[in-house]
């Protein structure tokens, strides 16, 4: 078998490994790097306004992505070429002031965004990179509407708590000891996430019940529909957020210290209580959230933000309450961990 194919068939191993649409994604640039080898790399996504959503800039150096500044991704030639040839549904590309070529390659369209690889090369695409490159997304698109269905909340669209159960585990062992990581790019990536900057918030509705008895369930999957859209406004595509079930969300977030992880999850708490939700009005949250650390075992850090959260709900609902706060003003006691229980959920 003639090596590059060789080479193909283990990108596309690698790639489909994944149950992380993140990395798949991550997974897939670098891919196309290894193939291509471009001058530069970025995956430009918009809405069906053409509206910036975001561009990352794949990093070879770290085979990692960066966030492009909304300045920096909106310059130019690269936005108006990008709109170009989401518009006509084809490449599109400019010649630099140094001859190299800057190529906009509209490649797949998802759940309304519109996703545009950014090439810069010496020399413009040949019909066959253009085809690689459109088959390596067809993948990826399939691929990722596979990983959606078995992974997301039919009604919210966020994670749901099979994948949590999946998943957290993993990505917390993974934090505490990026050794267990197979590729040495994604022990990098872990090792300078650090597990203590990473924050998992239980939050549930208050009176749910209410909602749906006074305004029927159509308003109550409305106001979880809404609530979720306010999760996703406030955090990065980078954090994970879970319907646990019935009015029950997880948030797992990568932020610094304490006043940080404070100022973003009252940004949220804040947020769902000011929303004019149509036809109910208010609708308030109740939110118990703990630190991640390596000295705790994934189930009883879930444990201990739902402590955090039962303070919260019976102490006057609406209210955000971190574990280890209470902990230290006395305002609740540390139980004592179990022994001998296997730490699955
Ligand atoms: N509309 C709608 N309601 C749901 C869904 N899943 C669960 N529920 C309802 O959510 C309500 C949850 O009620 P409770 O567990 O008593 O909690 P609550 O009324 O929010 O009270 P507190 O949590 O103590 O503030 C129940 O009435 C469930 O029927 C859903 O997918 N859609």
């Amino acid at each position: 078998m003639p090596h590059r194919l060789h080479q193909l068939l283990d990108s596309l191993a690698h790639i489909t490994s994944y149950r992380d649409v993140q990395r798949l994604e991550l997974s897939l640039l670098k891919t196309l790097h290894e193939i291509l080898n471009p001058l530069s790399l970025q995956l430009y996504k918009v809405d069906e306004a053409y509206r910036l959503l975001i561009a990352l800039s794949y990093q070879p150096a770290q085979s990692d992505v960066v966030e492009l500044q909304p300045e920096q991704a909106q310059s130019q030639p690269a936005s108006d070429l990008v709109r170009r040839a989401l518009q006509q549904g084809q490449p599109c590309f400019v010649q630099a002031a140094d001859a190299s070529y800057l190529c906009a390659f509209p490649v797949v369209d998802m759940h309304d965004i519109h996703f545009c690889l950014l090439i810069g090369s010496q020399e413009p695409l040949v019909a066959t990179e253009e085809h690689l490159i459109s088959s390596f997304f067809r993948i990826y698109h399939n691929f990722c509407r596979l990983l959606e269905d078995a992974q997301t909340d039919e009604l919210t669209g966020l994670l749901n708590r099979k994948t949590f159960d999946e998943n957290f585990l993993r990505i917390s062992q993974e934090l505490i000891d990026p050794n267990i990581l197979a590729d040495a790019d994604d022990r990098r990536r872990v090792l300078a996430a650090k597990v203590d900057h990473h924050w998992m918030a239980v939050l549930d509705i208050d009176h749910f019940k209410q909602v749906n008895d006074t305004y029927g369930h159509i308003f109550g999957d409305e106001v979880l529909i809404l609530i979720s859209r306010l999760m996703q406004q406030n955090f990065r595509r980078t954090d994970y957020l879970y319907r646990f079930g019935g009015e029950e969300f997880v948030i797992v977030a990568h932020c610094g210290g304490l006043a940080e992880a404070k100022k973003l999850f009252t940004r949220l708490h804040r947020a769902i209580e000011s929303y004019p939700f149509p036809q109910v009005g208010q609708v308030t949250a109740s939110i118990g959230v703990v630190q991640l650390t390596n000295r705790h075992l994934a189930s009883s850090l879930l444990d201990q933000a739902d402590q955090a959260l039962y303070y919260a709900k019976s102490h006057g609902r609406n209210q955000l309450h971190f574990y280890q706060e209470l902990l230290d003003q006395g305002l609740m006691k540390e139980k004592r961990p179990k022994t001998g229980s296997v730490d699955l959920f």
